[in-house]
């Protein structure tokens, strides 16, 4: 069995590959990093270390290919391949798109493309990419062939720094839920993937509490002079923050998907526990990175401060306050967090809000965060 999966980073190399591997597959690698590529094709193999666990894992059975320098090698083993997953980030989708789409349509047997990306629809809206940028004569095949079933993937893996390239610690935690319904062809059979017919509650309550809370860390954390994750949990007032607003917005998830107070507050005191793992040395600026997708109208802050006020009809001051905070996050190696500051300066810290999130010119959101950042000031 062959799996391709695009992106040989921490998610790549720390999940998503390592339970491919496991399940029997031939993995490829697909990655724009040389170094990385080369590292594997010369070692064949790498570590996974468990934080706080005195284990370690090996995967074998891999190789890489470079999609800037070898791309019919991509083509070929897209179209050879039993299962297709990304872990690039959401905006690199569109960018692996014209490779996928050439791939699928040489293909003459079903196969399942999986985005594992943090984001509600990630596989749907590779599928769009790869329609939009497919030739007319190949997207009957894609059309008919290729499954795109979106996914829930929940582990945390830092950035790393180990001398060799590829060994990689995670926590060893870890959820991986697939949409059962749309997948086409056999089911993977792939141990540590769930599949279920509704992915919704699994995505929603993952990241809108994992998510949620982990940039409420990074972001108050920052503005609290906080270097990592595991500082700001020790902060007790960024931690009761953070508590604040996963207690907004589980109370949106609980009213939309019936969980129990006792359930989901389990939910969140296993994540906070996750997030206080003293053996993690996870960065604010990783978790922070790229706060204008994280403002964004369907991620982790925005969209359950809005559903708060739907549902719950009362303000939500804690994500409004962890929405300001991402408002004056500051980090000149991060290129979405200097575009923010720009717009900032521009059209002012709500106007930048308005546009990143796309909310009305009078929405009460908008209010809640003005509250709040003159709470900063
Ligand atoms: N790190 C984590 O704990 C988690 C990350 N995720 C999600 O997984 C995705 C990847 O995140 P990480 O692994 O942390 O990032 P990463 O930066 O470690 O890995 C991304 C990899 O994609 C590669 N890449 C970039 N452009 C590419 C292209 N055009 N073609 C092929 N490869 C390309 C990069 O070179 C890099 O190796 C993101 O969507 C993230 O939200 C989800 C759950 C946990
Ligand atoms: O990967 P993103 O979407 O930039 O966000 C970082 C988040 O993803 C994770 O890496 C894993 O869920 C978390 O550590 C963090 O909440």
């Amino acid at each position: 069995m062959r799996a391709v999966h695009f992106g040989a980073g921490n998610i790549g190399r720390g999940f998503i590959g390592a339970l491919l591997t496991k399940a029997g597959y031939q993995t490829t690698f697909v990655d724009v990093n040389d170094a990385l590529i080369d590292e594997i094709n010369e070692q064949g193999r790498y570590q996974i270390e468990l934080a706080g666990e005195n284990e370690s894992i090996q995967v074998s059975n891999i190789s890489g290919l470079n999609s800037a320098k070898q791309k019919e090698a991509v083509v070929d083993a897209l179209a050879q391949a039993d299962i297709i997953t990304t872990a690039v980030g959401p905006n690199i989708l569109s960018i692996i798109a014209p490779l996928l789409a050439e791939g699928l349509a040489n293909r003459s047997t079903p196969v399942n493309v999986i985005a594992c990306e943090n984001m509600i629809g990630g596989s749907e809206q590779l599928k769009n990419h790869v329609l939009e940028q497919a030739k007319s004569e190949q997207k009957e095949n894609i059309l008919a062939l290729a499954g795109f079933p979106n996914a829930a993937v929940d582990r945390i893996v830092p950035d790393q720094t180990h001398d060799d390239l590829l060994t990689v610690k995670v926590e060893p935690y870890f959820e991986w839920v697939v949409e059962k319904t749309a997948i086409k062809g056999d089911q993977p059979e792939v141990e540590g993937m769930t599949l279920v017919d509704d992915l919704t509650p699994y995505i929603e309550r993952k990241l809108f509490t994992v998510n949620t809370g982990h940039a409420a860390a990074a972001y108050l954390g920052n503005y609290y002079g906080h270097e990592t994750i595991k500082e700001a949990m020790e902060d007790s007032n960024v931690l009761s923050k953070m508590q604040g607003a996963l207690q907004e917005s589980g109370a949106v998830l609980i009213k939309k998907y019936g969980f129990t107070e006792a359930q989901h507050q389990q939910y969140i005191d296993t994540i906070i526990q996750r997030f206080q793992n003293p053996d993690l040395s996870d960065l604010v600026t990783r978790v922070g990175r790229a706060p204008i997708r994280k403002l964004g109208p369907k991620d982790r802050l925005v969209r359950p401060a809005v559903e708060y006020l739907e549902w719950v009809k009362e303000t939500p001051e804690h994500l409004a306050e962890v929405i300001a905070a991402a408002l004056l996050y500051k980090n000149q190696d991060d290129a979405e967090a200097a575009e923010l500051q720009a717009l900032v300066e521009k059209e002012g810290a709500l106007g930048a809000l308005q546009q990143v999130a796309d909310l009305s010119e009078n929405h009460p959101l908008l209010t809640a965060v003005d509250e709040q950042l003159k709470s900063f000031a």
